[in-house]
């Protein structure tokens, strides 16, 4: 069964505490947490104090999508945070195979995200090392945009990848996900989906996360 991982990214920030509990009540797995630094993305959003402060909060898995360059500086101080699950860009991290271990000797899940114009062959020799593949369907850097077609193809192909080669590695899908279209992204092969403005900007937020639920579930 697919798990569904809300993007605090489209929360109202005033009321992060009181949104987590409204995801959670409504049946999420995971929350998922953006940080961007305005440099990898032209976007800046929460850092590691924030997170800290909401470990307190939910005892929900925390999954953490680091969209900022030289990740490797910052893993022990995630970790430290209370990431549960922390996703590196293959596009900023040359020695991508030592931040996966990096991460990996924390015991720690590790996710590689790759943007929509990546190639799956740029993580071919690093599946094995890690837990999940968080797929970019829109440019990564903000919330409500719409998720892009060609990215299917991707998505199919990978779940063959991790197939034949027999692995347990999650595929996370990000970017785009609405009540819409969330069967068919699970169709091609989602383990993981992220919607950010789907759920927080919707009038009522617990029963939107139910209605992402039951649609997962179904
Ligand atoms: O990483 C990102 C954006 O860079 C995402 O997690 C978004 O927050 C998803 O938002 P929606 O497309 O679901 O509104």
């Amino acid at each position: 069964m697919a798990k569904l991982s809300p993007s605090l990214l489209s929360a109202d920030f005033g009321r992060l505490a009181e949104q987590i509990k409204e995801v959670e009540t409504g049946g999420a797995d995971l929350i998922h947490l953006d940080v961007m630094d305005g440099h990898f993305v032209p976007n800046i959003s929460l850092g590691i104090p924030v997170i800290k402060s909401l470990r307190k909060v939910t005892k929900l898995p925390f999954d953490v999508h680091l969209m900022i360059e030289k990740p490797e500086r910052y893993i022990e101080d995630f970790v430290n945070a209370g990431a549960d699950i922390i996703t590196v860009h293959q596009e900023v991290s040359p020695h991508l195979h030592r931040t996966i271990q990096n991460i990996k000797s924390y015991d720690v899940k590790a996710g590689i995200a790759i943007n929509p114009s990546t190639p799956l062959e740029n993580i071919k020799y690093v599946l094995n090392d890690i837990d999940m593949v968080l797929v970019m369907t829109v440019n990564p850097g903000f919330g409500g945009q719409s998720l892009i077609k060609e990215m299917k193809h991707k998505i199919i192909e990978l779940k063959r990848m991790i197939k034949d080669k027999g692995l347990n590695v999650e595929i996370e899908v990000d970017g785009g996900v609405k009540l819409e279209n969330v069967r068919e992204v699970i169709d091609w092969g989602a383990d993981v989906i992220v919607a950010g403005s789907a759920i927080f900007k919707a009038e009522d937020v617990i029963k939107q996360t139910k209605k992402f639920k039951d649609l997962i579930n179904r």
